[in-house]
């Protein structure tokens, strides 16, 4: 199993607090990983310094990217992570451009490729053909995404008029359309119903099986990352407390306990079951 990622002693501290504290974590290519733990632990600060939003105090990020080498994460600014390195995010917000089509946010998740392509105006304004052809083959990119993630009858409308379900799946859309290594998602089954997570796991299978994509799932919904991460970490107040396969993380004690507390660690394996 070859490591794509390896994080390696991160800290980030915010003044007096540390949000993580030497966490080390090796990420496979081709698998999905887990990243749980409680509200606060550290996730969404642990992707914040891997796609460049937050600059880390200390630690390396080193990417090990199929055709570039090894990429340092944590000296890249956060366009050039996704733009070199491709490793892309989604947000526990939704972040589409609402008024905008399912097929326009699309595109314009590929301005990196176009904006290079119109060499930053001239070939743009005059329709040079390079960048026509940059300008269909991200055309084509997006179509072949709507169909994976059947979501093509929804091209033509307006994004934010769309269930929540279906905004969630556009939004990995989106991040496919950059040809990720990486895909980190950050809690993409926060407000699905049981029928949408048992979808979203459909989909999260499909993109490790059969695209070969590398996934980071920050997930509070068990029955989506238990069912779904060939490994799960599991980190409490910045720090590792676990790690391993969905059964045994669900069984460990330090894991129930960072769930529920001491006193309640029967009804906590509750709380982490499928
Ligand atoms: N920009 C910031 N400035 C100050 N403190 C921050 C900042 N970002 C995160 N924190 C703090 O770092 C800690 C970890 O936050 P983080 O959002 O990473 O947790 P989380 O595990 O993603 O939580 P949740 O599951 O609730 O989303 C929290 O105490 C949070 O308040």
């Amino acid at each position: 199993m070859s490591t794509l990622l390896s994080v390696r002693e991160l800290t980030m501290r915010f003044g007096g607090l540390t949000a993580i504290d030497q966490l080390s974590l090796e990420v496979p290519a081709n698998k999905i990983t887990g990243i749980i733990g409680p509200n606060g632990a550290g996730k969404t600060t642990l992707f914040n310094c891997l796609t460049g939003f937050y600059k880390p105090t200390t630690g390396t990020l080193r990417l090990n990217h199929p055709s570039r080498g090894e990429i340092r994460l944590e000296s890249l600014p956060s366009h050039r992570v996704a733009r070199d390195a491709q490793v892309v995010r989604t947000f526990q917000n939704i972040r589409l451009f609402p008024k905008m089509t399912v097929l326009e946010n699309l595109i314009v998740a590929q301005h990196n490729v176009l904006q290079r392509a119109s060499k930053f105006s001239i070939a743009g304004i005059f329709a040079l053909p390079g960048y026509r052809k940059a300008e269909g083959e991200a055309m084509a990119r997006a179509e072949t995404w709507l169909r994976r993630l059947k979501l093509e009858q929804f091209a033509d409308h307006a994004a934010g008029d769309l269930p929540y379900g279906i905004q969630r799946r556009i939004e990995i859309a989106r991040a496919l359309c950059v040809n990720p290594v990486l895909l980190c998602l950050d809690e993409p089954a926060a407000g699905l119903n049981p029928r949408e997570s048992a979808e979203l796991n459909e989909l999260l299978l499909y993109l490790s099986g059969e695209m070969g994509i590398a996934i980071l799932l920050i997930e509070h919904d068990m029955s989506v990352v238990m069912n779904v991460s060939d490994h799960i970490c599991v980190i409490n107040y910045g720090r590792k407390i676990a790690e391993g396969s969905p059964e045994k993380v669900q069984n460990d004690p330090h894991v129930i306990k960072a769930y529920l507390g001491e006193d309640d660690e029967d009804e906590a394996s509750g709380g982490i079951a499928a």
